[in-house]
């Protein structure tokens, strides 16, 4: 079978089936977990102290995020079926079960059966083990989900599995540890390598570089692939350890390796298949070469890369227009102020903006002046000395205008910043120089400025809260991100993160009637609050596709509140138009006119002055829905 792919093959549990037997195990057999000593598991943590780490991290915000309301145990156990650690809801299991779900258990077939961490270990493959499957009559209460993580050499680090209980889509849950381990696998793979080598990121379109399903090559500066993941290996069809990139690819492997991380490259394979790649530089030697590294191709490209704006717009002319001229004036060292409501994307923007500018390998310091206590704002800008105030920390600290010498400092909610800290940052933008608390020095500092606001200045400078002066310093080029609702690009954007966080069975386009929907909804929230509705919206259909009754209670409220604002009261002798009759029940009434308007809820909520909301309780009483 191929590993990469799980299979619901039951071979799978025959032939394990029958390596039990050939074991001598016993059905009725009812094994210990076989904890090691204390000692011996202290030893197994720190050795896979990584692994524990990266795990950690991938699996605990999914974890908070998605399966907190459902029972389930996520396990992380070693190469040998050692278990490491686990997460989760320790109530699915029954007592005399419980030992098995704690660290130091071992789930290896030859001691425990068949099962979904043991199995998946021995077929090198995602499986599913479903309670009568367990070879051993102990385990037949449980169901368990379990997918291999490999390392960077294809051999199994450690198995990701779920145990749960019956009430969570078991499909679903093979996927999702499918998805967690390859996290896991592509994390490990960027730690050990990313810093001294080329990673290439493959997939079929240029905007889902970051989803896990995406082919990793790492390669030495002679083109060598030299690490790879298993979903490399599956988008170019072979083997791709040890080959050159040449040999993967029509393209010149000097073509690939100096082509900016800013852009997506179109690769076609050597079997025709066509793929786009990002390329990211070892991170060790910033901005430059590493020795040995091909030769640069020629290129007129000025030292700035172009603005990557693939992920702000789509097609927007005035999002377009903010980032180009932005970063034009940003480069010539004038200040960009940037406005815009609250989640328009406006530090996304300074993000492109420093990728693409020549500072992009020099520091990004992003500042939110809302989020620090206004006592703190001049010490945590401009540091301070050692010993300057009771409770400074003992060595001093260089603030964040220093940190981002040399680099972009972006200071958000700028209108929020305290006066006192407004005087000292006119002094800086006007002096170049910084002055820590409680010092009398001067240090020089050189930084690009880009400042936001989500509220208009204008009106706190006629307040007094706001400096004119340091105003028109910030505002050499004052450009506006429009809200959602304005852009023209709103379809396309909402589509391209639905794209980016789908669940991998779900189709990729969203249906004519949910796009419609969240194309047509005010968004006071912008971009933020769309990128929440979409992930909850995917929460709760549950790989099944989206569909309007999966988008969030408050959504549709304030989606009918709006609509209804718009829609005028129906004159009141409205009659049914197939029998000329209007009912007097409310419930009659909504079905006449629901099935009047083929099931269009947005119509026939309007027909009958109701919310959408309203609209979907009735016809759940009805049961039509
Ligand atoms: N073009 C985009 N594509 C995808 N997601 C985006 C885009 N722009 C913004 N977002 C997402 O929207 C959210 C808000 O973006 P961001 O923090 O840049 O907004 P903001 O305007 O700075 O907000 P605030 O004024 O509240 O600080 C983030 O989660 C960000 O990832």
């Amino acid at each position: 079978m191929d590993r990469n792919e799980y299979s619901d093959d039951r071979d799978v549990i025959a032939n394990s089936w029958n390596r039990c037997i050939a074991w001598g195990l016993d059905q009725d057999h009812e094994p210990t977990p076989l904890c090691p000593e204390p000692v011996r598991l202290e030893e197994i943590t720190r050795k896979y102290e990584e692994l524990l780490s990266v795990t950690e991290a991938e699996v605990l915000p999914y974890y908070r995020n998605v399966l907190s309301n459902s029972r389930c145990l996520i396990l992380l156990a070693d190469q040998h079926a050692t278990v490491l650690n686990s997460w989760g809801d320790e109530r699915i299991t029954e007592a005399r079960l419980k030992p098995w779900f704690r660290p130091g258990a071992n789930w290896q077939e030859q001691n425990c059966g068949t099962n979904a961490i043991g199995t998946a270990i021995a077929i090198s493959a995602p499986v599913q083990i479903q309670r009568n499957e367990h070879f051993l009559k102990s385990n037949r209460s449980i169901i368990g989900s379990a997918a291999p993580i490999f390392d960077a050499h294809k051999q199994i680090a450690g198995v990701l599995s779920v145990f749960s209980d019956a009430y969570l889509p078991q499909a679903h849950t093979l996927g999702m540890v499918r998805l967690l381990s390859q996290s896991v696998e592509n994390r490990l793979i960027s730690r050990q390598f990313g810093t001294d080598h080329f990673q290439i990121t493959l997939n079929t379109t240029a905007d889902n570089f970051d989803s896990p399903w995406s082919g990793i090559l790492v390669c030495d500066d002679a083109g060598y692939v030299i690490a790879s993941n298993q979903r490399a290996d599956q988008l170019l069809a072979t083997a791709t350890a040890n080959s050159r990139l040449d040999e993967l690819f029509t393209t010149h492997r000097n073509h690939i390796l100096g082509h900016p991380d800013t852009e997506p490259l179109q690769l076609t394979t050597r079997s025709r298949v066509r793929l786009y790649a990002r390329v990211r530089r070892p991170a060790n030697v910033p901005g430059t070469k590493p020795q040995g590294a091909p030769a640069p191709l020629p290129t007129d490209q000025p030292a700035s890369q172009p603005l990557d704006i693939t992920r702000l717009e789509y097609g927007d002319s005035a999002v377009k227009r903010c980032a180009s001229q932005s970063l034009k004036v940003l480069q010539r060292g004038v200040p960009v102020l940037i406005t815009g409501e609250t989640g328009v994307g406006k530090e996304v923007l300074v993000k492109a903006l420093h990728r693409a500018s020549q500072r992009r390998d020099q520091p990004l310091v992003a500042v939110n002046c809302a989020a620090i206590p206004p006592e703190l704002v001049e010490s945590e800008l401009f540091g301070y000395e050692a010993g300057a105030f009771t409770g400074a920390r003992a060595q001093g600290s260089v603030g964040f205008i220093r940190k981002a010498h040399k680099g972009i400092l972006f200071l958000d909610e700028i209108g929020e910043m305290p006066l006192s800290a407004q005087s000292r940052l006119l002094r800086v933008l006007q002096e170049r120089v910084v002055t820590p608390v409680g010092s009398t020095e001067s240090v020089p500092v050189d930084i690009l400025l880009v400042t936001a606001t989500n509220r208009p200045l204008a009106t706190r400078i006629d307040h007094g809260e706001f400096r004119a002066d340091l105003y028109y310093r910030i505002n050499g080029l004052c450009v506006e991100l429009p809200a959602l609702r304005h852009r023209a690009d709103r379809r396309q954007l909402i589509q391209a993160i639905y794209d980016r966080h789908r669940d991998p069975g779900q189709s990729d386009a969203l249906s004519p009637r949910v796009l419609s929907a969240l194309e047509n909804h005010p968004w006071p929230g912008n971009i933020r609050q769309l990128v929440n509705v979409l992930r909850v919206a995917i929460a709760i259909a549950d790989g099944e596709d989206i569909q309007i009754w999966h988008l969030p209670e408050d959504f549709l409220a304030e989606f009918e509140a709006s609509a209804v604002e718009d829609t005028p009261e129906p004159a009141p002798d409205t009659v049914d138009p197939a029998n000329g009759t209007q009912s007097a029940d409310p419930l009659a009434r909504t079905l006449q006119v629901y099935h009047k308007c083929t099931g269009n809820i947005s119509q026939a909520a309007r027909e009958l002055a109701i919310s959408r909301n309203t609209l979907y309780k009735r016809l759940r009483e009805l049961g039509v829905r």
